[in-house]
């Protein structure tokens, strides 16, 4: 099949170079033409995990493009998908901008029969506004499907090709076979229903998936005063099938380009219809008051204050296997630590680039944990990378005076941190060293 994908972020240059390796003609289209050039030299503007290995195989295959031009990449499509971005806006809703520019760009260069694709996340009655769009600016029939994305950033093309289910909403029976066919050769189950439905088991899904996060933080947060161990109460949870086991690791909150903009535009769609979403404005409460534990468990171990400390943070990306700094927790701790006088420095295995352009000016940047641990008076782990969940803990006895570590992903095992000489905070489990023999 011939296919056209607008936009080529996280999820439209995964998608397009999935379903070329699948054996589809792919056109991925992009507005950004630096972008483009890079791509069609085989090179992924985006770090993800065994992408640029399938975008190489399958442009030289003859079945990958890229183009800047929506006429050309439209030229001989059976399908079109939208995958460009939804942010969100200052009062929470999700801004449409691009997708209706996306849609005008459609109805503006389609030549021949199509079927509209939507991928983005998108607030439920959007694809009414797409197929309205389309109808008004061009003759040729196009039909509007949403096809909502679950993939996760670090593992974008794993979960691609091994989904659990592949939503496909349409009031069409055509529209419906053509997407059956387009995802056969993936031999994952796909599940029909209409338009709307589809729309919101996106945003379901999502606030599901964050209020999992929220829950097993604030029984983290209660373990913390009641000395019980969040891992074994999560690991004793979710042995029961109803509960399952996935998604309940406690830190320091979901960050990322979705869950932060989903969960505020549902409590937004819910208040359209009169709505009050309280369950949803609490599990966004909770995540913000976690994205900032580390700076108040390190404020409270310094008797109130860190002016002058050195502060080192290790990991800067909202999770591991991505340079994605979408609202990553490192925001919010880089800028209060900055402003509460303190002296910080970051280390991120691949993030660094794109943290330069988020995190407060003033910030420092090391080339290795080790650097960055050099005479920090503490250490916040923020993402548990492999790399720093690897590390030797003896490296924070080398190279502090007195170490001072809040692991904000639980990432060592608490008798391993028991046997090192050092102050270790983590999340919803018992402290280790000084503190723990006061208390
Ligand atoms: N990032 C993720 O892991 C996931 C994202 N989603 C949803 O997918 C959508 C896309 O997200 P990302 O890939 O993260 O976005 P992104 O912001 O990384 O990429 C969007 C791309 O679209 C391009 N673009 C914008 N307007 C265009 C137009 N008219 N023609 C051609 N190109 C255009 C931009 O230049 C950009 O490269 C969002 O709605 C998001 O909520 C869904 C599941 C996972
Ligand atoms: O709509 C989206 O964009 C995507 O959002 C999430 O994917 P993603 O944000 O890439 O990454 P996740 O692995 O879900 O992690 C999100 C955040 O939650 C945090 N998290 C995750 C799991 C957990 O148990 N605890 C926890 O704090 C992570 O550290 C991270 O900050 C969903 O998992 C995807 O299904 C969805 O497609």
């Amino acid at each position: 099949m011939n296919i056209a994908v607008v936009g080529t972020g996280y999820v439209g240059l995964v998608t397009g170079v999935s379903l070329s390796e699948i054996g589809h003609t792919v056109t991925c289209i992009d507005l950004d033409r630096q972008k483009v050039d890079k791509m069609k030299q085989g090179f992924s503007p985006i770090y993800e995990p065994g992408l640029e290995e399938l975008m190489t195989k399958n442009i030289a295959a003859g079945r990958l493009f890229f183009t800047s031009q929506h006429s050309e990449g439209f030229k001989e499509a059976d399908a079109i998908y939208i995958a460009v971005g939804t942010p969100e806006r200052f009062d929470g809703t999700a801004d449409l901008t691009y997708i209706k520019a996306a849609a005008n760009d459609i109805a503006e260069h389609i030549t021949k029969q199509v079927v509209v694709v939507t991928k983005s996340t998108v607030p439920v009655g959007t694809n009414d506004v797409i197929q309205n769009i389309l109808s008004a600016g061009t003759d040729v029939e196009c039909e509007v499907v949403s096809n909502p994305e679950f993939l996760r950033e670090g593992s974008a093309v794993h979960d691609t090709f091994h989904g659990d289910r592949i939503v496909v909403g349409s009031s069409s029976e055509k529209a419906a076979k053509l997407m059956d066919d387009i995802y056969a050769p993936f031999n994952i189950p796909i599940f029909h229903t209409n338009v709307k439905s589809a729309e919101m088991i996106k945003y379901a899904s999502n606030a599901f998936l964050a209020t999992k996060i929220s829950f097993i933080n604030e029984i983290a947060n209660l373990c913390d005063s009641l000395g019980a161990n969040v891992e074994d109460v999560a690991a004793g949870m979710g042995q029961d099938d109803r509960i399952g086991s996935k998604f309940l690791n406690a830190g320091i909150g979901y960050g990322g380009s979705c869950f932060p903009k989903d969960t505020s535009a549902l409590v937004q769609i819910a208040s359209n219809v009169d709505h009050e979403f309280n369950l949803l404005r609490a599990v966004i409460d909770v995540n913000a008051h976690q994205q900032a534990l580390p700076v108040h468990k390190i404020k409270e171990h310094f008797g109130g204050s860190v002016r002058g400390k050195k502060i080192a943070l290790l990991g800067l990306a909202f999770k591991p296997n991505t340079d994605d700094m979408r609202e990553a927790a490192s925001i919010v701790v880089s800028q209060e630590l900055i402003l509460s006088g303190a002296e910080v420095v970051g280390y991120d295995p691949i993030a660094t680039e794109n943290a330069k352009k988020v995190l407060p000016e003033i910030m420092e940047y090391a080339d290795s944990p080790e650097e960055a641990t050099e005479g920090a008076d503490a250490v916040i782990i923020l993402t548990e990378w492999d790399e720093i969940k690897q590390l030797d803990l003896g490296l924070f006895t080398e190279k502090m005076l007195e170490p001072v570590v809040f692991d904000g992903r639980n990432c060592f095992d608490l008798k391993d941190a028991s046997k090192h000489n050092i102050v270790y905070y983590s999340v919803g489990r018992p402290s280790v060293g000084k503190v723990a023999e006061k208390v």
